[in-house]
This record gives C-alpha cells, structure tokens and sequence, in this order.
C-alpha cells in the first residue's frame, strides 16, 4: 500500500510540474467548482462543449472528463466525438454516469459513450455502476447517492472486468478496482454529500491524476485528495456546514503535498 501511495504523492508532483490540459465536459450545475478544484490541484481545465471545439480541444489534451449531469442531445453527440478522437489519441478519459442508476435514458447515453469510446475510469456512485454494469436501475434514486446499494470489493472487481476499464464507486467508503487490484479508502467527511458535485469534482481530479499516471492509481489519486482536503475542512473547524466546506475545499485541495497521501491515506487493500 505504502507504493500506491508514493507514487499518488509522486503524481500530484508532476500535475504540478505539468500542469496538464483537462478537457471537461461537464455539468452545468458544478462546472465551476469543477474548474476550480482542478485549477487547486495543479491542472489546467477548459470546458468546450461547441461542436467544432471538440477535436481541437480533444487532441491537445492530456485528460478528459464527461459528465452526464446536465445531459441534452447535442451535448451527448459531441461527447460521443470527444469519446472516439479521444481513444484514437490515447487520451485518458474518466466516464462520470451521473443519473444512471435511476434514470434509464441516462444509462442508454452512458452504454452510447462506452461504445463510442474507452475509458480509462468510470467514477460513479453505488446506483449508477450498478445499473452501469447489470442494467438494473436503482428506484427512487435521483443524482445523488441513494445509499442503498452497497457494493462489495468483489462485486467492484467484477464489474470493472465486466466493463473493462477501471471502476471507482464512491461513497462513505469508496472502492476502487481494476479487475485484478482492488482497494477501499476510508478518507473524506460524512458532511459531502450535502455539498452537490462532491462526485463530480472528485471525478475532475481523477482525470487531471490519470494525465500524468496509470488509470488505477489516478482513481486512488482522485479520491484521496478530495477525502483528505475535506478533513483538512472539518478538523480546522467544528462548525463547518455545507457551504463553508464547498468554499474551502479549493484551499485545501491547493495545500495537499505529496507526503500527505502517505501520512494520512486510509487505504487497505479489499479483495484480490
Ligand atoms: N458519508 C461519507 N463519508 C465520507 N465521505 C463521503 C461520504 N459520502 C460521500 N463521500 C465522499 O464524497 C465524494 C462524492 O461521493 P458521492 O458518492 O456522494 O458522489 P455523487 O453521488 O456522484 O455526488 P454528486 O452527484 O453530487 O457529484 C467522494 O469523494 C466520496 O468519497
Ligand atoms: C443536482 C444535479 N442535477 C444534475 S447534475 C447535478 C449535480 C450533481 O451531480
């Protein structure tokens, strides 16, 4: 565990040194905050969602992320285009499902990009890689974590060789499996699920880690930096509600280093 967590530190090192271009197409809702923490960590962000952008943009990049949130036909289209210029180029992709555990036209555009493209990282909540990976959607679940699946290492390491990439599923403990690795990390603060985006900053950190490092340390990479800066949050400060910890998790995210990952990372090795 103690490499895993090296090499994480190691790669925030060069996303600094780098400052590697992330093509995000995300949400309306979080594209911001997703802009912000990417900038945080040490990575450039750009968001381009026009039609003729999409190769330029694509093809200079050294990550992507698409993010379903606020999905519309058009937006579907260029991110199935982003998908295939961005295989072809081996550009590192992070697939963000949101809304496909309870939604089934969201699950149809997630399966749509799958075929269109590979990606390095699929990053979702229980609900959505679960309908992602067996097709059955979660009832009552809107984008948000319904908390009612809970999903075992094994089932993790299942569906990431089932889908072939690499699966992060997020929540009060967040696994991470490439089909033959799979790890839990035990990092972040029960108060993120009332900040929105949380899942999708986490997913921008992700693809800004697998710009400069393979695609299973970048999920861990992703994850831990958000967990640890919210505990950076919390702990300076008992009161701490949803909006401060939203505000702050920017500076925290700025003060991570790559020792912290080491000192701190609660991370244990699941199931092989
Ligand atoms: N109860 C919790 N305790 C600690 N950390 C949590 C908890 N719930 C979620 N997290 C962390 O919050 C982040 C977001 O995870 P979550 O599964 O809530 O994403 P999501 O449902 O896709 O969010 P969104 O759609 O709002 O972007 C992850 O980094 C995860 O580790
Ligand atoms: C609330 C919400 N609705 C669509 S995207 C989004 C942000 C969290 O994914």
């Amino acid at each position: 565990m103690e490499t895993l967590l090296k090499e994480v530190g190691l790669a925030l090192c060069d996303i600094r040194r780098r400052k590697p271009l992330i093509h995000e197409i995300t949400n309306y809702v979080t594209a911001t905050d997703c802009a912000n923490i990417t900038l945080a960590l040490g990575a450039k962000p750009i968001m381009a969602t026009r039609p003729i952008e999409a190769k330029e943009v694509i093809t200079r990049a050294k990550g992507a992320v698409l993010n379903l949130g606020t999905l519309d036909d058009e937006r579907l289209k260029i991110m199935e285009k982003v998908a295939a210029i961005g295989t072809d180029h081996g550009v590192p992709m992070v697939l963000d499902p949101v809304g496909a555990g309870s939604m089934e036209s969201r699950a149809n555009a997630a399966g749509k990009l799958l075929e269109a493209g590979h990606m390095a990282v699929i990053r979702g909540n229980g609900d959505e890689i679960t309908s992602l990976a067996t097709g059955k959607l979660i009832q009552g679940a809107g984008v948000d974590n319904s908390g009612k699946v809970q999903l075992t290492g094994e089932e993790v390491s299942e569906f990431s060789r089932k889908l072939g990439t690499v699966v992060a599923v997020t929540g009060a403990v967040d696994i991470i499996s490439d089909g033959k690795r799979t790890v839990s990390c035990h990092n972040g603060s029960p108060l993120l699920p009332f900040v929105t985006g949380t899942g999708c900053m986490t997913t921008a950190l992700i693809a800004a880690f697998a710009s400069v490092t393979d695609a299973f340390t970048a999920a861990v990479g992703g994850i831990l930096s958000l967990g640890l800066a919210s505990e950076m949050v919390v702990n300076r400060d008992p009161r701490t509600g949803p909006g401060t910890l939203r505000q702050r998790l920017c500076d925290c995210v700025f003060e991570l280093h790559k020792d912290i990952y080491i000192l701190d990372g609660r991370v244990v090795k699941d199931y092989e």
